[in-house]
């Protein structure tokens, strides 16, 4: 007989190396194919599922229990588009606060996102770190049945991250106002309405390549008044807002892929409008490409918000929230472009400065959601450089 708590194996997760793990499917039903990563965080689950820049990707946590606070309206980073899915330790349980709006597992069938818990999470976490980021399939069946070959021929047939532009399919359709922490996109989120600009404030226009909303009540927070253009505006479009601060926001795929429409919108703001400029993650580096650096694919990336990274004018450590695959080869970096940050994990480039004008970003996530608050001061200087 079976033990009573013994649960059917209705999830797998396929490797494009014939490796099939089961565990307990929970959230959506089906099966998706991306990139596979760990993320270290141990808190700040709902954030990172809807972070959009985990757009084709499904995330592995590292910390066991994950769903035990249940999910709610607060805590989204993005109204469409993200992550696939995860893999979890324990399989999530009830919620166990008093201000849930619901369960883990309804929050993620809600979102579409499919669930594999009872998985032995330290092993595939190893296996990320070895090889490099896998490309796999999360599957949940309801009635327990695979064709495990199938799947597994699912994550080959993935195409990959390199060359993906991804920011593209998760930036906001239109144009929005965004102030105080809610925002006014038709058909969006619903949020509180955006106030009205308030004299006093820095204008900043923000472009949406997958931006998270907590990044965008920290502009307003730091005194900014927030105007969101989606991915492919031009510097015109940037320009007709006079705004005295462009925002690069983060975003999923590859920063190479965006060359086409971000580096040159970038390049001409830098070259024939003198306003401050800053970039995170992603646009972080978008703005290394417009200056002419190249961008490289880690092999596992940094997920986490456990991260130390030396600011390297202050020689201060800052501990920070990551979440990316692709890096700034600081090698190639032209001459005026200063590295500002690295990461003391592995050294590589988290920041980057022009020389003599009001231009930086970082690689790193100072909005901290989830995540520390070392790095909050950026947005105070980006407020500063404005003049
Ligand atoms: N969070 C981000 O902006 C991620 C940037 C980019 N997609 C990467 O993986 O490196």
């Amino acid at each position: 007989m079976p033990h009573p708590n013994a649960r059917a194996l209705t999830g797998r997760i396929a490797l494009a190396d014939g490796s099939v793990l089961r565990g307990v499917g929970f959230g959506a039903s089906g099966a998706q194919a991306g990139e596979l990563c760990f993320n270290t965080a141990m808190t700040g689950y709902q954030e990172i599922l809807t972070d959009p820049s985990y757009a084709g990707q499904i995330v592995t946590f590292t910390f066991p229990h994950i769903g035990n606070v249940g999910a709610n309206a607060e805590d989204e980073e993005g109204g469409t588009a993200a992550a696939l899915g995860c893999v979890t330790r324990e399989v999530p349980t009830a919620p166990s606060n008093w201000r849930s709006a619901g369960r883990f597992a309804d929050w993620m069938s809600a979102r579409g996102l499919i669930g594999v818990g009872g998985v032995d999470t330290r092993r595939l976490t190893r296996l990320i770190r070895g090889k490099g980021a896998p490309h796999a399939v999360i599957a949940h069946a309801a009635d327990g049945v695979f064709d495990e070959a199938a799947l597994v021929a699912q994550a080959r047939a993935f195409a990959g991250l390199v060359g993906a532009d991804l920011a593209r399919d998760v930036t906001a359709p239109e144009a929005y106002a965004w102030a105080d922490g809610g925002w006014r996109w038709p058909g969006g989120y619903g949020g509180e309405d955006a106030a009205p600009p308030r004299p006093g404030r820095r204008r900043v226009v923000a472009i949406d390549y997958g931006a998270k909303r907590n990044i965008l009540r920290r502009l307003v927070e730091a005194g900014c008044e927030v105007h969101v253009l989606p991915a492919g505006a031009t510097a015109a479009q940037v320009r007709a807002l006079d705004p005295d601060g462009l925002f690069l926001s983060n975003g999923p795929g590859d920063p190479a892929a965006t060359a086409e429409y971000a580096a040159p919108m970038i390049r001409e703001i830098i070259e024939q409008t003198p306003i401050a400029v800053f970039g995170i993650c992603l646009g972080h580096q978008m703005l290394g490409l417009a200056l002419g650096a190249r961008t490289v694919k880690m092999n596992h990336g940094h997920h986490g918000a456990n991260h130390p990274v030396k600011d390297l004018e202050t020689g201060k450590v800052e501990i920070v929230s990551m979440n990316h695959g692709f890096a700034v080869d600081a090698q190639t970096l032209p001459t005026g472009v200063i590295e500002t940050h690295v990461s003391l994990f592995d050294g590589s480039n988290c920041g980057l400065k022009v020389a003599g004008r009001p231009v930086f970003s970082v690689q790193h996530h100072p909005e901290a959601s989830p995540g520390p608050h070392d790095s909050h001061y950026l947005f105070d200087r980006f407020v500063s450089a404005m003049g």
